[in-house]
């Protein structure tokens, strides 16, 4: 493998994936364990795009473009060391390149969960506001970003706190601790990681 492609240490990752592979619940948690800031991508979707989810009319390329863009631009705007953690789904390549246009050194944490396990979550999951009939567009959608530059693929029925240890390991030799100075503890290689 080319050195720089297995030197790559991400100062920023998205958590990615469909709909109810646990984006919000692992983005939170390594944003916590990392000390960087949390960027719930949810959050910056239009009030058009959320009303279609709730109803369940899947988006369009068109309806993401705009989002996107607000994420790469908030990648855009951290300061060198500045550690981020996005949670946005990502589904296709060209969504990825959007957000890699707003940050050189970006990760991406691939939950991949099945349909089955995918749908599951997504119906008993209360009060959010994505309907589950949504949820087979979503694999639709996705393209596995496995065998991209910077993609760490991981299974997203394990436990949380092995799926951050997971995170951490891969991020350990450039993460910071709050202040942005210290270095992370480094942790134990663990079984599971599918990278
Ligand atoms: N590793 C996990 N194992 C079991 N359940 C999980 C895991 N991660 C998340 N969940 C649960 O799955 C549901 C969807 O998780 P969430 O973080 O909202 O996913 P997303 O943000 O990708 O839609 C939630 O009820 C959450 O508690
Ligand atoms: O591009 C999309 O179609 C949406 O971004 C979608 O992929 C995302 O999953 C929703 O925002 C639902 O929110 P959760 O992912 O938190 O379920």
């Amino acid at each position: 493998m080319d050195s720089a492609i297995q030197d790559f240490r991400p100062t920023a990752i998205v958590v990615m994936g469909v709909s109810g592979c646990g984006k919000s619940s692992v983005g939170e948690a390594c944003s916590k364990a990392l000390g960087w800031a949390l960027l719930e991508g949810d959050a910056y979707h239009s009030p058009e795009s959320i009303a279609k989810m709730r109803d369940g009319i899947a988006l369009t390329d068109a309806d993401r473009a705009g989002w996107l863009l607000r994420l790469s631009d908030l990648l855009r705007q951290r300061q060198p060391g500045e550690g981020v953690v996005l949670t946005c789904s990502a589904l296709r390549r060209k969504y990825r390149d959007s957000l890699r246009a707003g940050h050189a050194q970006l990760g991406f944490v691939f939950l991949a969960l099945d349909y089955q396990d995918a749908l599951a979550r997504v119906r008993e999951r209360p009060g959010h506001f994505f309907s589950p009939t949504l949820v087979a567009d979503q694999f639709a959608t996705l393209e596995s970003p496995a065998g991209e530059p910077g993609v760490r693929v991981l299974d997203a029925r394990l436990p949380l706190d092995t799926l951050v240890a997971a995170v951490l390991d891969w991020l350990a030799p450039q993460a910071c601790g709050p202040s942005g100075r210290e270095p992370m503890t480094p942790i134990t290689p663990m079984t599971g990681d599918t990278a």
